[in-house]
């Protein structure tokens, strides 16, 4: 007794209760918010049950009514159990259909909800996690989430009805019969108790089984170029059945495990269902019980011995439920981006149309987590109207400090504002980034047409406002040569199109974005040197008060800039022409 007492104990000190129960209470404000839902489909599900014990009495009293024991009342209890089945039928079906209706629906509003908070998490955070498992915690494990939340208090309650009514049956027929259909009891218990931290491990292995096998194809996919143009394609599905050699393993390691449990429960089963058969036969030879009781008592110690196992199997259940809670708790509990700064960021924005905005680092420092500093005590201003540009050998921090502008990654020292003559100065966080547009290196086009992927900057932009920023972009010369024009698909990717021309589409929708101050990370790396001073020069006229910061390595960007900053080394420093010149010959 001792002993089980200080296990549980040091399990309590552990916190593994404590991280169950609070996973279990996550998941409760989910069951608080759909608890009208979860009544019906309890409802549904306690009434398949109470019908399921009805049949069996009905049953009783067909079996004792053809035997001649009550043969006045045949027809009557015939009726009774057909009108029983019959009715079972029409609840499972409107009972599935509804069920169906009711758990899409919850599934479907929980996900959506994880997946927004999972957006609204604080980037810097999110960015530690691979893609795939992201992708696997909100497919995955939310789907088992809800089904919990769906399913679980409906399962326990069927089963506590089928439990709980087999039980009073049996007491009021045969009190020892019930006793021994219960007999079973004490060692499934025990049986389950001791599998249940094996079980545990198998699953949490299994759920990061997944988020791996998710992340393989997410990367593989994403990464087919690279992989055709390297003849990786033999190496790939190599790994590929390397992975799922992998899963296949384990499962039949867990298949093992569960295999052996499953036979032993079954065993101590079987051995109780001999006994009660053997009881109810002995009873009825004895001539103290008719044959209808004795296929009621048959009946119902079946469904006394399976409930039990039921509510044995509610635990692992439980357990599955938990630690996918846990998983995406462990997302949801990141950081938030703080929103309290949006409306201040937003009334910046209506007077920007007026007075531009100005974009200042003063002494900052940033580290990423405990890494050496990118870069100490920088300073950095650019004005509205202004060009400047950011240059400085690779790794050295131009889009560190874009993302720091951004607000996605937050200075550990020092101050980063942006400021505006009538509403003064704000920090730069997530409610300043209404201020910018930002086109990262690499693509972000996605798929769908080129009106579409406008849009997502600004919903309702007028066909005429599309081709006008697509001018300024100097995109509109090879779009209108299109057979469809604006809606043309740019396929996933942007594949349809060079490099060139997804560059100035990306920074035709930054454009419709109309943000004061525009980011530039090598947005223009792919044009060719008349066509980035032409594009550059279109923003300017068009925007007069916008803001550009351009991360730059070549001179025709670099001679357009009012200002150049060099990054290296971890400081930040205006350069003039002569040392852009001297940097531009030694890189
Ligand atoms: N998420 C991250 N976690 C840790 N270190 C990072 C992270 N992102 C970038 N770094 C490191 O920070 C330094 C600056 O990176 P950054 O991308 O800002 O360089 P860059 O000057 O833009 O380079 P390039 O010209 O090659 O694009 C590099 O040493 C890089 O390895």
């Amino acid at each position: 007794m001792f002993k089980v007492l200080k296990h549980y104990y040091s399990r309590i000190k552990e916190g593994r209760l404590e991280e169950f129960i609070s996973q279990w209470l996550w998941m409760g404000s989910y069951i608080k918010r759909y608890w009208f839902l979860i009544a019906i489909y309890t409802f549904l599900g306690a009434s398949g049950s109470a019908l399921g014990l009805g049949t069996s009495m009905v049953s009783r009293n067909l079996i004792d009514a053809v035997t001649g024991q009550n043969s006045d009342n045949i027809v009557s209890v015939a009726c009774l159990y057909v009108g029983v089945g019959v009715s079972m039928l029409f609840i499972n079906a409107f009972k599935t259909r509804l069920s169906l209706k009711i758990s899409l629906k919850v599934n479907n509003e929980i996900r959506s909800d994880i997946f927004s908070q999972i957006l609204s998490t604080d980037w810097e955070s999110l960015s530690k996690y691979r893609t795939g498992d992201l992708m696997y915690r909100i497919n995955g494990d939310t789907m088992s989430v809800s089904n919990a939340v769906l399913t679980y208090i409906p399962n326990i309650v069927s089963v506590f009805i089928t439990f709980g009514g087999a039980f009073v049956v049996m007491l009021q027929n045969d009190a020892i019969m019930a006793f021994i259909a219960l007999a079973g009891a004490p060692i499934s218990f025990i049986s389950t108790r001791f599998s249940m931290r094996k079980m545990r491990e198998y699953q949490r292995k299994q759920l990061e089984l997944q988020s791996n096998k998710t992340t393989f194809n997410q990367e593989t996919l994403q990464n087919m170029q690279m992989i055709k143009a390297f003849g990786l394609v033999d190496y790939f599905i190599s790994e590929y059945k390397a992975v799922q050699e992998q899963s296949v393993e384990f499962a039949m390691t867990q298949n093992k495990f569960q295999s052996r449990m499953t036979v032993f429960t079954g065993f101590v089963g079987q051995l109780i269902g001999y006994a009660c058969y053997g009881y109810a036969v002995y009873r009825l030879w004895q001539g103290s019980v008719s044959y209808g009781t004795m296929t009621l008592f048959v009946s119902m110690s079946s469904s006394l011995r399976g409930s039990f196992s039921s509510v044995l199997n509610l635990l692992p259940t439980a357990m599955r439920a938990s630690l996918s809670a846990g998983r995406i708790m462990e997302i949801t509990s990141l950081p938030r981006e703080s929103i309290e700064d949006e409306e201040k960021g937003k009334t910046m924005l209506k007077e920007a149309v007026k007075t531009g905005i100005t974009v200042e680092l003063q002494d900052v420092s940033f580290a990423y987590g405990k890494n050496p500093p990118v870069f100490t005590k920088a300073n950095l201003r650019a004005g509205s109207g202004e060009i400047v540009g950011l240059i400085g050998p690779s790794g050295e921090g131009k889009t560190t400090t874009l993302r720091i502008l951004l607000g996605l990654y937050h200075c550990a020292a020092g101050r980063a504002i942006v400021s505006n003559p009538t509403v003064g100065s704000m920090s730069l966080s997530s409610g300043t980034r209404c201020l910018f547009s930002y086109i990262p290196q690499g693509n972000t086009l996605f798929s769908g047409t080129i009106a579409e992927n406008m849009r997502m900057l600004k919903p309702d932009a007028t066909k005429e406002e599309i081709i006008e920023v697509l001018k300024v972009a100097d995109a509109y010369r090879f779009i209108e040569s299109l057979d469809k024009g604006i809606d043309t698909d740019v396929f996933e990717g942007g594949n349809r199109f060079s490099e060139g021309q997804k560059q100035r589409l990306s920074i035709a929708r930054a454009l419709l974005h109309n943000a004061p101050i525009l980011l530039l990370d090598e947005a223009t790396s792919a044009l060719d040197m008349a066509t980035e001073k032409r594009v550059l020069k279109n923003i300017l006229s068009y925007r007069p008060l916008q803001t550009i910061i351009v991360t730059a390595h070549r001179p025709s960007v670099l001679s357009m800039c009012d200002r150049v900053y060099k990054i290296q080394s971890g400081h930040i420093e205006e350069v003039n022409e002569e040392q852009i010149q001297t940097f531009l010959e030694e890189g």
